[in-house]
């Protein structure tokens, strides 16, 4: 080509086509004609014709699916091309000529590097390799942080019972519990909880040693079974804490979905087998209302806003409504645990969507550790990827089944909320909003090896730490670009104080949904940049 300058390559990075005479037509400014270039990691646009080139590029991990635009005899300027739908709000539409036959082999470059897993292809991040000054899987070390806690301590044991998985696989290998529970109290919590996943410590207060656990539903089914085991478990935790012989069950769930649940073998706590426990259902919607709120939410920020259907339009998504139930059930836990004093035990269905949310944001705004840019590192680390959220079937790397029931914008959603509370509290954080949305693009991109898999064991088992390299290696080489110049080093609190639960402080997250639009261009030029 004409001296062209390619795209910049990252190590393992290989072009696999090149398309000219491909036209980019930009919701924004119009047709621009250039060169496509497709690499095992990326897709690459860049205008041929202009002053200042015009340059488009997005991670393959980030397509969700691609479609053939117009037919051989289809006419109008730009009707023949390609329709790329993406995970992270926007759709990019290339129109090609039809005589040079560009489209079909573009087409399969497209699928084949977008989903590699569906074309017996390696995903990225096992391609990829690069040295960085720090090595991001030494961030989190989960004895470590359990020290950071003060665990063991008389009341708190560290168990390692799970270190072959062979208690709970979708577990770490290593938890605290109760001192006092047996290995056979553990085995017997575990055979009465979904899919194995026990009431295991979350977080322990430093002064009150209140705690916040977590679990899934127990199987108490229509036939309305106990297991004294669970419930003599479930009184260890509360007996762990001297400060109040009281526990808060709280439940994520709608009441009527954790009723029909039981026709599955699931269900919840009944007060007579938890005598001390309080149940508490605080009305978060399933993964499959969150996929549908998203879509709706696209659809109003992508490509233009209508200014005057906007907020009529918010409301219909209902998506700050659902925003507002997880803050609002995670300030529940926090007024229960440092106002109260009072231990709280976490689940939902499975207890790995909404009761990740639920503890990642309590701990968020009980200790000022995670509000620091390697303890929110170590929080994800821990209470999403360690405890087994299904980042693979949630996020579909590398699989091309888009309209897959198991997908769910749930860690978007964590970061939203996250998103929310930074705004109130621009003091409390050292990151910025920089580092969220970073974060949010390599949960796509599949260039690195943190978000890939749905379980610490299936990371252990494809060696994830030796053959790929960590997003923290990547953030943690530039932290300056992720600190906020408002951040309190040492603020006057270590819990935050908010009521931000009401629908009045909760805006959409504009600079997220609607980065691709020029219009927010002035205001964000640094998230045009993937
Ligand atoms: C009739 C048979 C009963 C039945 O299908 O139970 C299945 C439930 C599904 O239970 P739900 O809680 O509504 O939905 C579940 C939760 O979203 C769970 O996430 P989490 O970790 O946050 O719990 C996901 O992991 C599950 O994949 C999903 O099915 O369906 C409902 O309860 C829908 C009722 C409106």
């Amino acid at each position: 080509s004409s001296g062209e300058a390619g795209p910049p390559l990252l190590n393992g990075e290989r072009v696999q086509g090149i398309a000219h005479e491909v036209t980019y037509v930009c919701p924004y400014s119009g047709p621009v004609r250039g060169i496509l270039s497709i690499t095992n990691y990326k897709l690459h646009f860049r205008s041929v014709d202009r002053e200042t080139p015009y340059i488009v590029e997005v991670p393959l991990g980030v397509v969700s699916r691609i479609e053939k635009v117009g037919g051989a005899s289809s006419k109008g300027e730009n009707s023949y091309g390609i329709e790329v739908f993406c995970k992270d709000m926007r759709t990019l539409k290339f129109a090609h000529k039809q005589e040079n036959h560009s489209r079909r082999d573009v087409f399969e470059k497209l699928q084949q590097y977008s989903f590699p897993l569906s074309h017996k292809l390696p995903l990225f991040a096992f391609e990829y390799s690069e040295t960085f000054p720090e090595n991001g899987w030494n961030v989190y070390e989960p004895i470590a942080e359990l020290k950071r806690m003060g665990v063991n301590n008389d009341m708190w044991k560290i168990t390692k019972i799970n270190d072959t998985y062979s208690i709970c696989d979708s577990y770490p290998a290593v938890w605290a519990v109760p001192a006092a529970a047996t290995d056979e109290d553990l085995q017997a919590s575990a055979a009465f909880r979904s899919r194995g996943r026990l009431p295991v410590l979350s977080w322990i207060h430093p002064e009150s040693q209140a705690t916040i656990t977590r679990c899934a539903q127990p199987l108490v089914g229509v036939g309305g079974k106990r297991s004294r085991e669970d419930e003599r478990y479930v009184q260890l935790i509360m007996d762990a804490n001297a400060q109040s012989h009281k526990l808060f069950i709280m439940d994520a769930r709608p009441m009527p979905n954790a009723v029909a649940n039981k026709a599955k073998g699931g269900g919840y706590e009944s007060e007579d087998a938890y005598q001390n426990a309080e149940l508490v259902f605080l009305d978060i919607h399933n993964i499959h209302v969150m996929r549908e709120s998203l879509r709706k939410l696209k659809e109003l920020c992508f490509p233009q806003i209508d200014e005057a259907r906007w907020f009529s339009g918010i409301e219909s998504t209902v998506w700050l409504k659902h925003i507002k139930y997880i803050l609002a059930g995670a300030l529940k836990i926090v007024d229960k645990v440092e106002s109260h004093k009072t231990s709280v035990l976490v689940h939902c269905s499975d207890g790995w969507d909404r009761t990740a949310q639920l503890t990642a944001l309590a701990m968020l705004m009980l200790d000022p550790y995670y509000r620091t840019i390697k303890g929110f590192e170590v929080l994800i680390e821990k209470e999403w990827l360690s405890f087994g959220h299904k980042f693979q079937q949630r996020i579909g790397h590398g699989d091309e089944h888009h309209s897959d029931a198991d997908r769910s914008p749930v860690f978007l959603q964590f970061m939203d909320c996250v998103w929310q509370i930074s705004r109130l509290f621009p003091n409390a954080f050292e990151f910025n909003e920089h580092f969220l949305i970073t974060i949010l693009d390599h949960l796509y991109s599949c260039r690195f090896g943190t978000f890939l898999f749905s379980s610490e064991r299936e990371r252990i088992q494809e060696q994830v730490k030796q053959k790929t390299v960590s997003l923290w290696s990547y953030t943690n080489s530039q932290l300056s670009l992720y600190q906020n110049p408002l951040y309190w080093t040492h603020p006057n609190y270590q819990v935050i104080p908010m009521p931000i639960a009401s629908m009045r402080y909760i805006k959409p997250w504009k600079s997220l949904y609607c980065r691709w639009n020029p219009s927010m261009r002035q205001q964000d030029p640094v998230y045009q940049r993937t």
